[in-house]
């Protein structure tokens, strides 16, 4: 999709079999890259896929089908010592820091453990100075050393696994809803320390979440995931200017605005049914179940991505090539 892919991943498919004959389809036939140094946001709501996605992505689980492709280097075709190379190259933070972190460890143990891992210190000294450092470019101070977790608050703690993170100095980080089980008062200043990271260490990210504001601010590229699917991609702001897919107007269309004028006149898309099961999931398009412009060739057959202006995809029948009365007839709903 781009001449600088840091990440490319081409029909990466997670299946989990949960006997009986039963497949459940978590991550179904997902292309897609990252930009080298930039944050690909993925959204989507609750069981869509985000998270098994990223941990596909990472190796964490195996994957079912498809390729990973990370600076180069298909991951199918790594030695096991790359693989343990990219361990280290490739770091996740976690959305809930309390439940992933170890209650009875020191900050510093916490810290410093995938540096243990991979036999970076000879010294104890250098231990705690490479994990005072790391405090404090969190913006936390170094007296923290000997701490437990439950004695900091939840944004303090996603700070924690924000260092761990990035003490192997990774060059990918995928954050996982890093700010979603945190007060709305701090989801801000973990946002911009992520932006703020990002940018110093010219990391590329990977950042899932369903809050579609924060994602506005803080990624360059947004992909859009329905029920295993990639439904939209492109870059943050032609995704937040002019948004194809329907599903992705209908998202966008629920994020409060503050100007109650602009907030009386606007078109809320107000998605009826719930998201079908992804282990039956809807035959052709998998979201023509709850699509207010569905049509009768979204039943029989599934939309392919396609690039429908430049950098812009879309898995949608109305787009592209849309005919004259399929657009007529969009517009027509949007301005019920
Ligand atoms: N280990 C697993 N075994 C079986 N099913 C799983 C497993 N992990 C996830 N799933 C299922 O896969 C689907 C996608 O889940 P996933 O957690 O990836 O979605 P998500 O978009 O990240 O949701 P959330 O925002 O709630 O974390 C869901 O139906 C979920 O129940």
């Amino acid at each position: 999709m781009t001449d600088n892919a840091f990440l490319e991943v081409s029909h990466l498919k997670k299946y989990f079999d949960l006997g009986h004959d039963r497949i459940l389809k978590a991550v179904d036939d997902v292309s897609l890259n990252v930009r080298k140094g930039k944050t690909l946001g993925i959204v989507g709501e609750s069981g869509c896929g985000k998270t098994t996605f990223g941990r596909t992505v990472l190796g964490i689980y195996e994957k079912s089908g498809g390729k990973v492709v990370f600076d180069g280097k298909d991951t199918d075709d790594m030695s096991e010592k790359e693989h343990f190379q990219l361990k280290k190259r490739m770091q996740m933070i976690f959305q809930d820091p309390y439940a992933s972190l170890n209650p009875r460890s020191t900050v510093l143990d916490l810290i410093a453990e995938p540096m243990d891992i991979h036999h970076l210190f000879k010294h104890g000294r250098d231990r705690r100075t490479r994990v005072g450092e790391l405090l404090q470019e969190v913006g936390l101070s170094v007296d923290f050393l000997n701490r437990y977790p439950h004695e900091f608050s939840g944004g303090q703690r996603q700070r924690i696994g924000i260092a761990r993170a990035l003490a192997l100095r990774p060059e990918f980080v995928i954050a996982d809803e890093p700010i979603s089980a945190l007060d709305v008062s701090v989801q801000a200043q973990v946002v911009q320390l992520l932006k703020q990271l990002q940018k110093e260490k010219g990391l590329t990210m990977m950042f899932i979440a369903h809050d579609l504001s924060m994602v506005k601010y803080i990624s360059d590229d947004v992909a859009v995931m329905y029920l295993g699917h990639l439904v939209e991609q492109t870059s943050s702001r032609v995704l937040y200017d002019r948004p194809l897919h329907p599903y992705t107007q209908a998202l966008l269309s629920a994020i409060p605005i503050p100007d109650p004028d602009v907030e009386e006149k606007r078109k809320r898309i107000i998605l009826s049914g719930d998201l079908p099961s992804p282990i039956n999931p809807p035959d052709g398009c998998v979201f023509r179940t709850r699509c207010p412009f569905a049509m009768a060739i979204c039943t029989s057959e599934k939309p392919s991505l396609k690039e429908v202006a430049e950098g812009h995809y879309v898995a949608c029948h109305l787009h592209p090539g849309a005919k004259s009365g399929d657009a007529a007839r969009m517009k027509q709903v949007l301005s019920k």
